[in-house]
């Protein structure tokens, strides 16, 4: 029976990985708290490696093989199934399986995120996908919790779930990547052990990918300094395209829309071309030269212009520092809406006319940013996962000076982490100032 093997992974413990621990503990969580839910199960051979029953009338969706349930290496209580789309009318026009991983997926962001994800917001209504979960010691609790939740939740298009805290195992094969997960700068800590600790978490992610992800793993990177930390991470995945890489600006752009929508008066869906150039982070530039508002330019509309260079661009800048006050925490909820729409810009096709702001590799951009960087700049996509940057955009002096700034800012970090890209001797030299994240004013 299902429930015979518990005795087998528990004498094996001590040389289990810590992958292998989860799928121990996963077992255990259900036969402690799913036996009385589960329905009556298949006929099974004595020793057989099932870690869910099924009912007879659940046969059709599960894979069988000589009257055994065929389950998956990785899983996590019922999504340790095996599904055959193409056996239900309902599933058979699906597109093929896509694999997520999300990590720091125990997190604040991720517990607004993965909901998101599960109910086809972000890839549609016909993708069904299965999501990777990357935690680690610390969160081993918390994400079976996590787990748990999506499973209650029952969402048609989540076909499987699993967990784990080795990112060559939880990486593999996975089409999206979204690394959410880094320490948060503790009171005291110097911005250069920031970025030396949350560059080694993203050194060793970068790895991971590049030797277990689908070889065209697009990896958006949302965990702080998150400029920096994709450019590691990239530097660190010399078998994935650079072009793959995106650090999440999205949150600034809605920001930014958000502030002139209310300026103007207007809904914020009329606010268009807004780019957030450079750094997440207090240096980074909300272009206002370029947005529009019903289609005009926001300086014909908002004449204020002293609010626009002053009041409006330090709004956006500081605006996650003015959450952190009121809320007592950071952005979570609003930064996985912005992680939805930047995925959805890359999946959809770009409204003719329109752009939308992503942190990408600064190869052969043509603004004159130094090469080497990953920086926010306005780009626009066919649907397929991939973009292009905007050619036809004016930079006025005002631009070119406040995109200069955040430019030398991210010189500044890519010094502090040479040793991590395999650039040479870190040489760390910024400002008190400089480099303070939205969050940290
Ligand atoms: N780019 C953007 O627009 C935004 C970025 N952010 C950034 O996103 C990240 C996650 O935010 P949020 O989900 O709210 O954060 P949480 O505090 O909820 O943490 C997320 C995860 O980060 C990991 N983590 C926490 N502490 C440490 C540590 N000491 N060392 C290593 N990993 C740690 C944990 O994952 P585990 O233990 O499983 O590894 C944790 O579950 C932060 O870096 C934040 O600054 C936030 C808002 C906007
Ligand atoms: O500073 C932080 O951690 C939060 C953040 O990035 C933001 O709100 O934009």
């Amino acid at each position: 029976m299902a429930m015979a093997e518990l005795s087998a992974p528990q004498k094996t413990s001590t040389f289990l990985n810590s992958s292998s621990r989860l799928r121990l503990s996963s077992k255990l969580h259900l036969s402690n708290h799913f036996r009385h839910l589960l329905l009556p199960p298949l006929n099974t051979a004595p020793n057989s490696k099932i870690s869910c029953s099924v009912s007879q009338n659940q046969a059709p969706v599960a894979v069988q093989e000589n009257g055994l349930v065929k389950t998956k290496k990785e899983c996590y209580g019922v999504f340790c199934l095996t599904y055959d789309l193409k056996a239900e009318e309902q599933t058979k026009s699906w597109k093929k399986l896509i694999n997520i991983a999300v990590s720091g997926a125990a997190g604040m962001i991720s517990n607004h995120l993965l909901f998101k994800l599960a109910s086809g917001a972000v890839f549609g209504p016909d993708q069904p996908i299965a999501l990777k979960l990357l935690g680690s010691e610390r969160s081993i609790q918390a994400l079976e919790g996590v787990a748990m939740e999506l499973e209650d939740s029952l969402f048609p298009l989540l076909r499987e779930v699993d967990i784990g805290t080795d990112p060559y195992e939880v990486f593999q094969d996975v089409e999206w990547a979204i690394l959410i997960g880094a320490k948060p700068r503790g009171p005291g800590m110097e911005r250069a052990d920031l970025l030396d600790i949350n560059g080694q978490i993203f050194a060793e992610q970068g790895k991971a990918l590049n030797k277990v992800a689908s070889p065209d793993v697009k990896v958006l990177v949302v965990g702080n300094p998150c400029n920096t930390n994709a450019l590691i991470c990239l530097k660190n995945a010399p078998n994935i395209p650079a072009k793959n890489f995106h650090a999440l600006t999205r949150l600034d752009e809605n920001r930014a829309k958000c502030q002139l929508a209310l300026k103007a008066g207007v809904f914020y869906d009329k606010v268009s071309n807004m780019t957030i150039w450079g750094n997440h982070s207090t240096t980074q530039v909300p272009d206002f030269l370029n947005a529009r508002i019903n289609g005009v330019p926001v300086k014909e509309v908002i004449t204020d212009h002293k609010w626009l260079e002053e009041g409006f661009t330090e709004s956006v800048q500081k605006r996650g520092g003015l959450l952190i006050q009121k809320w007592g925490r950071s952005s979570a909820a609003s930064t996985a809406v912005s992680i939805v729409d930047a995925i959805k810009s890359l999946v959809t096709p770009t409204p003719e006319g329109d752009w939308f702001s992503t942190g990408v590799y600064t190869d052969g951009n043509p603004y004159g940013i130094e090469e080497g960087l990953v920086f926010s700049m306005p780009c626009r996509s066919k649907g397929d996962g991939d973009y292009e940057l905007v050619k036809d955009v004016e930079i006025d002096d005002y631009l070119r000076k406040r995109i200069a700034k955040s430019e030398a800012e991210l010189l500044a970090e890519k010094r502090c982490v040479a040793h991590l890209t395999g650039e040479g001797i870190a040489y760390c030299d910024l400002g008190p100032v400089d480099t303070m994240l939205p969050g940290e004013v």
